[in-house]
């Protein structure tokens, strides 16, 4: 287990910035994910905690060691890739005992060391078989197996789950927690799906352009991005552009909604998020804002109703500008398509976003 930190790390490839300027701290035995659109810089951060890639500039450290210059096999490290990357003419357990082996360790110690990670991954009656006879999550098992048993300081993974099935990657989602909260190893984890990001890790990075844009909880990120792109990446919202006047906020033609306590104080132009679980729809009200009722911010008209089982998205246009609301199934009665709704929110549930990509 160990600390890695990255310092103001660059590299660029050609005349492409493919990593610049990220700063991060992954801490001792925390779960994080790296997540960002493709081509932002992800795995190629990644290749340089490994040992695959030199940054331009910067530093690594692992507990406290500078590394930059260290070669991958001197870093202490397991990696995970994509594709797995398996031996295809090596049983699974000579698949798991390479890594041994290749430093030099033989006999009992590396027999007993292979069992105890196709243990973990609950493989162990599948020792003998060759790749080709395992499934796609059994050999994801494998490989994470085959990662671990050398006992690295930090475990590397590359979108390890992505050529899963839906229903089986989430189960080796919470394996792989399991696996990981056991093994107690600083865990860093390459994806751009949000919502493994989401239920998986104990922090998110997102990078953008090869930049960390935020840093933080799942839920501190959700409910406070920082920035648009942070907002719509991780979730879904509604983004509503306006100017601050008097206290609350102007979109334009002319409706104005009020703010959360503290954020109407400086005039000028404004962006705010609200996340589509917070909006609610209800049959037109002849009386705005009656006693009882709800704030009512706009009036619209259903366009589409996706439906997902627990819940439906609505798709409203507000006088041009599209809302998105879910509500929960079993709530409220069932909008149609055409039907005239009126749409409102608490004010505290919009998140007043910063003007920039949100690394300022
Ligand atoms: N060896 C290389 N030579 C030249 N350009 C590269 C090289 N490796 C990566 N790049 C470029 O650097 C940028 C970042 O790539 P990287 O693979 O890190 O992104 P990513 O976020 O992991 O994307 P994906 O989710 O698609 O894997 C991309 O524009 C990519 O084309």
């Amino acid at each position: 287990m160990a600390r890695v930190e990255v310092q103001n790390v660059s590299l660029t490839f050609g005349a492409h910035k493919a990593v610049d300027d990220v700063s991060i701290a992954f801490e001792d035995g925390g779960f994080y994910a790296l997540l960002g659109p493709s081509g932002s810089g992800k795995t190629t951060l990644l290749r340089m905690i490994a040992g695959f890639e030199f940054p331009d500039a910067g530093s690594i450290r692992i507990d406290g060691e500078a590394v930059e210059n260290v070669p991958v096999n001197r870093r202490r490290i397991g990696m995970v890739f994509q594709n797995y990357a398996l031996f295809p003419n090596m049983s699974v357990e000579g698949n798991v005992a390479f890594g041994l082996e290749v430093r030099g360790e033989k006999g009992e110690s590396v027999r007993r060391a292979v069992a105890e990670a196709l243990e973990l991954v609950q493989l162990g009656p599948l020792a003998k078989r060759r790749p080709h006879q395992l499934s796609g999550g059994q050999r994801q098992r494998v490989a994470l197996a085959r990662a671990i048993v050398t006992k690295p300081r930090v475990l590397l993974l590359d979108e390890p789950l992505s050529a899963l099935d839906k229903a089986l990657r989430t189960d080796m989602q919470v394996e792989l927690k399991r696996i990981q909260r056991e093994v107690g190893v600083t865990t860093i984890f390459v994806t751009h799906d949000q919502d493994e990001a989401l239920s998986i890790s104990d922090r998110i990075g997102i990078l953008k352009d090869g930049r960390i844009v935020q840093e933080g909880a799942p839920e501190d990120i959700y409910d406070r991005p920082a920035s648009e792109f942070a907002a719509t990446f991780l979730g879904d919202a509604n983004i509503l552009t306006g100017v601050v006047r008097d206290g609350s906020l102007r979109l334009d033609g002319g409706t104005a909604i009020d703010l959360p306590a503290g954020s109407g104080d400086v005039p000028g132009e404004l962006r705010c998020a609200i996340r589509p679980e917070r909006v609610r729809i209800s049959q037109s009200m002849p009386v705005t804002g009656a006693a009882g009722e709800p704030p009512e911010h706009m009036r619209g008209v259903v366009t589409r109703r996706l439906f997902s089982g627990s819940a439906s998205t609505y798709f409203i246009d507000c006088s041009g500008r599209e809302m998105k609301a879910i509500v929960q199934r079993g709530g409220d009665a069932d909008m149609a398509v055409g039907s005239p709704v009126c749409v409102h929110w608490n004010a505290d549930d919009l998140i007043p976003l910063s003007a920039g990509d949100g690394r300022d």
